[in-house]
C-alpha cells in the first residue's frame, strides 16, 4: 500500500505531499491540472519507468532538469518501507536508506497496475508490450525471473553480435545458456498466461465481461514452433539467421494473442477493448493476491476514468475494486461523478488538483 507520497519538480507538480487512504482515491481537477502528473510519479516510484514517455527526462519539470519522488509504503511481509526515486541525467532508486542496483526492490514492494489512455497498446500496440505483461507476472510468480531474464538477455545478444560479425562458431557457443535460460523464462511466461486465463473468467471479472459478446480467451505464442525444443530452434534456423544478421526465433518472438468471442481483440470496437482491459487489469490483481494471500494487494491506478466508459461499465469496474479492497487511485474531471462514488463508498479520499498544487477535500457528511 501506498501510504504517503512526496514529489518534487514532476512535470508541472512543483511539490506535492500526499497521505492515502487505503481504499478509493479520487483525484479531481481540471484538464491540464496536473492529475496524471501524480499517477505518473506514483509509476516511476513503483516500476522506476513512466507510463507517458520512455525518457525519464521529459518527466522532470521543464527547466528544472532532475525531480525526486518518495513514498511510504506498507505491506504484511516487510511492515513499512522508505522508497525513493531521483532523476538527475540518470535514474537512481533507494529502499530505506539504501542505493538500490536497480529497481526490481521497489517493484516488489509497491505491486502496481495501471489503466490509462496508453493502455489500448497492450491490446492493439506491438508484441513488446504483450511480452512486458507476461514479464511482469513471471517477476511476481517466480523468484527466478530477474535471473533467469538477464541471463537469456545476455547470451542472446552476444548470438546476435556473433551473427552481425559472420562468426557462426561464437554465434554456436552462446546458444546453451540462451537456450536454458529462454527454455525456463518461456516455462514462466506461460504460467502466468495459465494464472491469467483462470483469473479472467473468475466471478470477480464478471460485471467487467457483462455485456461483451464473448468470452476473453488467450492463447500464448512462445516465438519458435511448438514442435522443437528452443536449442533445435537456434541450430536449425543459425545459417538463416547468418543471412539475416540476427536470430528469428526465441523468446524476443514472444506474443500473446487476445481473443474477444473468437476474433482477435483488436477488431472489437473501443468500449469492449475498455472492458477487456479492466477485466485483464483485475486479472492481474487477482494473480498478485493468489501468490501473497493478504499482503500482495496491488496499487491500481486509474487514468481519467470516465472517459470512453459508459457509466455502467465504469460503476462495475469501480464495484469490484471496492469490493476487492484494492487502493486505487481514480482521476477524473468530473468532480460531480467524484463526489457520488464517494458518497457511496465510504472511507473514499478526495483530493483536488489545480494548476499544480494538490489539496485534500474534506469530506461532506
Ligand atoms: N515536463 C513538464 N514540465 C512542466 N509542465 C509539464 C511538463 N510536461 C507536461 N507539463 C504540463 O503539465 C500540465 C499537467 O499535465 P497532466 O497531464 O498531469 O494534466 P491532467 O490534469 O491529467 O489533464 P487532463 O485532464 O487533460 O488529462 C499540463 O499543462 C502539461 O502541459
Amino acid at each position: 500500500m501506498l501510504v504517503g507520497l512526496w514529489t518534487r519538480d514532476v512535470r508541472n507538480l512543483e511539490e506535492a505531499r500526499i497521505r492515502f487512504g487505503s481504499g478509493l482515491n479520487l483525484i479531481v481537477g481540471a484538464n491540464g491540472s496536473g492529475k496524471t502528473s501524480l499517477l505518473e510519479a506514483c509509476h516511476v516510484l513503483a516500476i522506476g519507468r513512466s507510463f507517458r514517455t520512455h525518457r525519464l527526462a521529459r518527466v522532470a519539470r521543464t527547466g528544472v532538469g532532475a525531480f525526486s519522488i518518495a513514498g511510504e509504503l506498507w505491506d504484511s511481509i516487510h511492515g513499512q518501507s522508505r522508497a525513493g526515486v531521483e532523476w538527475k541525467g540518470q535514474r537512481r532508486s533507494r529502499l530505506n536508506g539504501q542505493w538500490l542496483e536497480g529497481h526490481w526492490e521497489i517493484a516488489r514492494r509497491m505491486p502496481l497496475l495501471s489503466v490509462h489512455a496508453g493502455s489500448f497498446d497492450l491490446l492493439t500496440g506491438a508484441p513488446e508490450e504483450r511480452r512486458r505483461l507476461l514479464d511482469w507476472g513471471s517477476f511476481y510468480l517466480h523468484t527466478d525471473f530477474v535471473q533467469q531474464w538477464l541471463l537469456w538477455r545476455r547470451a542472446h545478444e552476444q548470438r546476435n553480435a556473433a551473427l552481425r560479425q559472420q562468426d557462426a562458431q561464437a554465434a554456436e557457443r552462446f546458444e546453451p545458456v540462451a537456450a536454458a535460460a529462454g527454455t525456463r523464462l518461456t516455462e514462466m511466461r506461460a504460467s502466468v498466461v495459465e494464472h491469467l486465463r483462470r483469473h479472467l473468467n473468475a466471478s470477480a471479472t464478471s460485471g467487467m465481461r457483462q455485456g461483451l459478446s464473448g468470452e476473453i480467451d488467450l492463447a500464448f505464442r512462445q516465438g519458435w514452433s511448438e514442435n522443437e525444443t528452443l536449442a533445435d530452434a537456434y541450430a536449425r534456423g543459425r545459417t538463416s539467421d547468418l543471412e539475416r544478421r540476427f536470430g528469428q526465433s526465441g523468446p524476443q518472438k514472444a506474443d500473446l494473442e487476445i481473443r474477444l468471442a473468437g476474433r482477435p481483440v483488436r477488431e472489437a470496437s473501443r468500449g469492449e477493448q475498455k472492458r477487456v482491459l479492466n477485466a485483464l487489469v483485475i486479472a492481474q490483481g487477482l494473480v498478485l493476491v493468489g501468490i501473497n494471500p493478504g499482503g500482495g494487494a496491488p496499487l491500481l491506478l486509474l487514468d481519467d476514468a470516465v472517459a470512453e466508459m459508459d457509466d455502467a461499465g465504469l460503476e462495475r469496474l469501480i464495484d469490484a475494486i471496492a469490493t476487492l479492497q484494492w487502493q486505487c487511485l481514480v482521476t477524473t474531471v468530473d468532480s460531480e461523478w467524484g463526489w457520488r462514488v464517494a458518497k457511496r463508498y465510504p472511507g473514499t479520499q478526495m483530493f483536488h488538483v489545480k494548476h499544480g498544487a494538490v489539496e485534500p477535500q474534506p469530506m461532506a457528511d
